[in-house]
């Protein structure tokens, strides 16, 4: 689908630098508030919750690192959102000291089905829109409904015209 017809008013688009900067500064908001002051393990969203975990898993020194993979989304369509792998069910348990971690909350939808499997776990997202910020404990940055967040895996940098040369 082309940018200029895509069905989100606006667009905010994110650095691999902003995304670094956001990222950390969950971590450090996340530090000590596990139970105990510990957090046992990181769990990343896949795809999309990745990056973003392994920032925070080394911000934090946490070495335990899973994945859970969940898809919901074709492109910007929302899809049924299915459980494709779980993680560690030892490690798991009921999520207690639990760190999920994903890119974004929007919907909401997918930290629900989530939260349905663990439900002792903390849920973390780096950018939350206001529909889904009840299904996150702790988020960075809030951004409106309507706004559809770039990240930096899915754009490269490209030429574009000077203002005076754009009709
Ligand atoms: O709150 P929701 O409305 O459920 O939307 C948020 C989820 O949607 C996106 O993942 P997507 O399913 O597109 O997969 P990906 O992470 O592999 O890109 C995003 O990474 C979140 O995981
Ligand atoms: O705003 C978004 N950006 C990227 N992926 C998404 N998945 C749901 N909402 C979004
Ligand atoms: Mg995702």
């Amino acid at each position: 689908m082309a940018a200029d017809r895509l069905p989100h008013e606006k667009g905010f688009h994110v650095s691999w630098d902003q995304l670094h900067r956001d990222a950390r500064a969950l971590a450090w908001r996340l530090d000590g508030r596990g139970p105990e002051g510990k957090w046992r393990a990181v769990v990343a969203i896949t795809r999309g919750g990745m990056a973003p975990a392994m920032i925070v898993a080394r911000e934090l020194d946490i070495r335990t690192v899973d994945t859970i993979s969940v898809k919901s989304y074709d492109h910007q369509t929302q899809a049924d959102t299915k459980v494709l792998k779980t993680p560690d069910a030892e490690l798991m348990g009921d999520g207690t000291g639990i760190l999920v971690v994903d890119d974004l909350v929007d919907s909401g939808k997918t930290l629900e089905v989530v939260r349905e499997l663990y439900p002792n776990a903390h849920f973390a997202t780096v950018y939350a829109k206001p529909k889904g910020e009840a299904m996150v404990d702790t988020f960075i940055t809030g951004v409106s409904q309507d706004t559809w967040i770039f990240f930096p895996w899915d754009m490269a940098l490209q030429y574009v015209e000077p203002y005076r040369g754009r009709d």
